[in-house]
């Protein structure tokens, strides 16, 4: 049995570990050997927790009142108050008494010893060997969980197990007033590189002072990291400080350059980061923080990130590579796109060179415009009117697609996604919708299915091509088979242009229909495939002048002036809103020359069966569709259901089907072009312009509709052209022209 000094030793250096001097443990372990007549169990037992308790105990009574003080130590000289305080320590021990003892307050503030944490339920303890008395962390720090805490005592050749929760061992910083954000960086000391996460870090107020006071050590259970703190709670976060100090060297920045981190290095000002901005930086956004008090940086990437959480939390479902983000360079390269518009009106109409204006303009309720056709319109798509000059026109568009409730997947820098040699930019500046609804967007007419559209070199006979050219056709003194078609001389002009004389012919056609030559069938597909037991009578089509291109069996090449629409489209062209409740519809952004070509009317190549199908369904489901028929050359005989063709753009379209109608007075003309097949069941339907066009005008096209029509399966919109020749009688500013004109 050892000495009483040597048990006295051994106590004091066992209190000594946990951080107590000999200046606090001796008096204790005085009063105690009083207390237990010297009886030395009582206070070795479990590593001296009585001892320890004793030591913590007399701590607490120092820090409240005198008054309040019950110093049961000094107190407790009669055997009743023995019993009473030895069994007030045992009742410390709560409910697992009976297994391992536990201490309820031991304080690590100024411990140095090494501890793990484990959660209870993780197995038994495993023993711990302790180093210099240092504390290990475990990883997980999962709030309110209690866990174990198992502090040895080497020296002390004991272990010393201890029951705590989190709210003791890892005790959170306080956070700081105005920063309701988790995480906390303390700052550059703690760097290590592999967490991947951007934090809110909070500087210079929370220092070294408040975290790493003492010269105690602390060892992160990964060691990877060394540095020193005063208490286990400490310990837990600079563990927390240590991993938000590698986010902070891996916060990736925002991929436009701008700032990405929101810094205050000043105890009350604004800061103004920038956030995104557009591609080549013109436009910039920019958020105002006034956080005060506070010396912080805030990673941009993690706002964005918590953003977009909270976006996914309300909407469910969001694409895969939505970004706040790019949403937000989304925002600042659209200003610049409308801005550079607006600029460009500016600057060609001469009249607002200085002024500024708002790229953004009061938006107009679109729903209300589309509503008026919307009621009007109605039943299946095929207009089937009673008027001659309806053939060859486009029927009623669906009002329902004009809601944009359907998700879309246009791009608005581009609608074309690519697939022209020029971008189309999607605007708008009225309504509220981002973009027109659906459709695959095609630069080349596709057949459907049982169209005939037969391409084949074998059909081109020698005098429908100029295999012996080369280069430029228009150059050549004496013009080539491809000519034969107008009439031994090409309808374009060197600049590409189609010459005024052929243009205005093909205007007169659309503007005089009754003074052109009409073909009728026999036996019309039109009517045929309406499958009515005696199918009506032809109601005429019109004879059109066509153009006729070379193409790959000529001798010449892709530059030769005789190759226009088939080099697609060239001008600067934008589907827009249109303010006066058409719905979308297409706009020069250049100014453009009479006879210039713009696009083709692209779409699925239908058979009149297949469009007539295509009608009743439509009309079953109220929908109504972009069809025009291609019967320009129908005077050759008797067509088959194959060969009577019409171009549907509903599904796969391209800008052609977004080109409004104007009544006689339209800048654009139609003209069909030959340019793969000598037949002219099939042909191209290009859109050229029959005047000059101002940049920012609207391009409309005369339909060739008649609003009168009654009889037809479907009825057409109320016209909305704005033209003083409007046809519709509906018409509200005729109607107020006829009242007028009646006073
Ligand atoms: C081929 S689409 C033209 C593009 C259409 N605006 C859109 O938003 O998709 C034809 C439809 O546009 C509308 N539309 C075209 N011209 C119009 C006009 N002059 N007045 C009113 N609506 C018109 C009609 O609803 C018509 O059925």
């Amino acid at each position: 049995m050892s000495s009483n000094k040597e048990r006295a030793k051994k106590a004091l250096n066992a209190m000594k570990l946990l951080g107590f001097s000999k200046k606090q443990a001796t008096p204790v372990l005085k009063e105690l050997l009083n207390i237990f007549n010297n009886n030395w169990e009582p206070i070795e037992d479990e590593c001296y927790r009585a001892l320890a308790d004793a030591i913590l105990d007399r701590q607490d009574n120092k820090q409240t009142p005198p008054s309040q003080q019950g110093n049961q130590a000094a107190h407790a000289h009669s055997e009743h108050d023995r019993q009473q305080y030895v069994s007030a320590i045992h009742d410390d021990r709560g409910e697992d008494d009976n297994e391992t003892p536990l201490v309820k307050r031991p304080r690590m503030g100024t411990a140095n010893f090494r501890a793990e944490l484990q959660p209870f339920e993780s197995g038994p303890q495993q023993p711990t060997v302790s180093t210099q008395g240092a504390l290990s962390v475990s990883p997980q720090n999962s709030r309110g969980v209690t866990r174990s805490l198992t502090v040895v005592l080497q020296d002390a050749g004991c272990e010393y197990p201890l029951a705590v929760d989190d709210s003791f061992i890892v005790k959170e910083p306080k956070p700081e007033p105005q920063i309701d954000i988790a995480e906390i960086n303390i700052g550059d000391h703690l760097t290590e590189p592999q967490v991947d996460i951007a934090e809110i870090s909070v500087g210079d107020h929370l220092t070294d002072r408040d975290f790493l006071t003492g010269p105690d050590a602390i060892q992160l259970s990964d060691g990877s990291s060394e540095q020193t703190a005063g208490s286990g709670a400490r310990g837990s976060m600079v563990k927390q400080a240590q991993s938000l100090g590698r986010s902070k060297q891996k916060a990736p920045l925002c991929k436009n350059g701008v700032g990405s981190m929101i810094q205050n290095t000043q105890e009350t000002s604004f800061v103004e980061v920038d956030v995104a901005s557009s591609a080549n930086g013109e436009v910039k956004m920019s958020l105002k923080c006034s956080l005060e008090s506070s010396n912080f940086s805030i990673s941009m990437e993690e706002v964005f990130k918590m953003v977009e959480e909270k976006c996914l939390h309300s909407y469910k479902v969001l694409p895969p590579d939505f970004s706040i983000g790019k949403l937000m360079s989304e925002v600042c390269q659209s200003v610049v796109q409308l801005g550079t518009m607006h600029s460009e009106v500016n600057r060609d109409s001469g009249s607002l060179h200085n002024e500024v204006v708002a790229p953004f303009v009061k938006p107009i309720a679109c729903e209300a415009a589309v509503d008026i056709n919307d009621n009007v319109a109605g039943g299946s798509s095929v207009l089937d009117s009673s008027e001659p000059c309806l053939q060859n026109s486009l029927v009623a568009w669906d009002p329902e697609f004009a809601h944009c409730k359907q998700k879309t997947t246009h791009d608005t820098t581009d609608i074309s996604k690519g697939e022209e040699r020029v971008r189309i930019p999607i605007v708008n500046e009225f309504g509220s919708e981002k973009c027109p609804p659906s459709f695959y967007y095609v630069p080349r007419n596709l057949v459907f299915q049982n169209a005939y559209v037969n391409i084949s070199i074998a059909r081109i006979g020698d005098e429908d091509c100029c295999a012996d050219c080369s280069g430029n056709c228009l150059s050549s003194l004496v013009p080539c088979g491809c000519a034969r078609v107008t009439g031994g001389e090409f309808p374009y002009t060197p600049e590409g242009l189609l010459k005024t004389e052929f243009l205005d012919e093909c205007t007169s056609v659309n503007h005089f229909p009754q003074e052109h030559h009409r073909f009728y069938c026999t036996v019309c597909p039109l009517e045929r495939s309406k499958n009515k037991a005696s199918p009506g009578p032809c109601k005429g089509h019109l004879m059109r002048k066509f153009i006729k291109e070379c193409w790959s069996k000529c001798g010449c090449g892709m530059q030769c002036g005789n190759r226009v629409i088939q080099r697609g489209i060239t001008c600067k062209l934008q589907v827009f809103f249109t303010r006066e409740g058409k719905g979308w519809g297409v706009r020069t952004v250049e100014d453009l020359p009479k006879g210039s070509f713009v696009c083709e009317y692209v779409g699925e190549v239908l058979t009149s069966s297949e469009l007539h199908e295509r009608a009743i369904e439509n009309a079953r489901n109220g929908k109504h569709k972009h069809q025009v028929l291609l019967d320009a050359g129908w005077g050759s005989g008797v067509l088959r259901d194959e060969d009577a063709l019409s171009l549907d753009g509903s599904f796969y379209g391209n800008v052609g089907r977004f080109i409004n109608h104007r009544c006689y007075d339209a800048n654009l003309v139609q003209i069909p072009v030959e340019v793969e097949t000598p037949d002219h069941h099939y042909y191209h339907l290009a859109f050229f312009t029959n005047k000059k066009v101002e940049a920012f005008e609207e391009l409309t096209w005369d339909y060739g509709i008649g609003f009168d029509d009654t009889e037809g399966p479907s009825k057409p919109f109320r016209c909305m052209c704005g033209s003083r020749y409007c046809r519709d009688p509906n018409n509200l500013r005729r109607m107020a022209r006829a009242a007028a004109k009646r006073k």
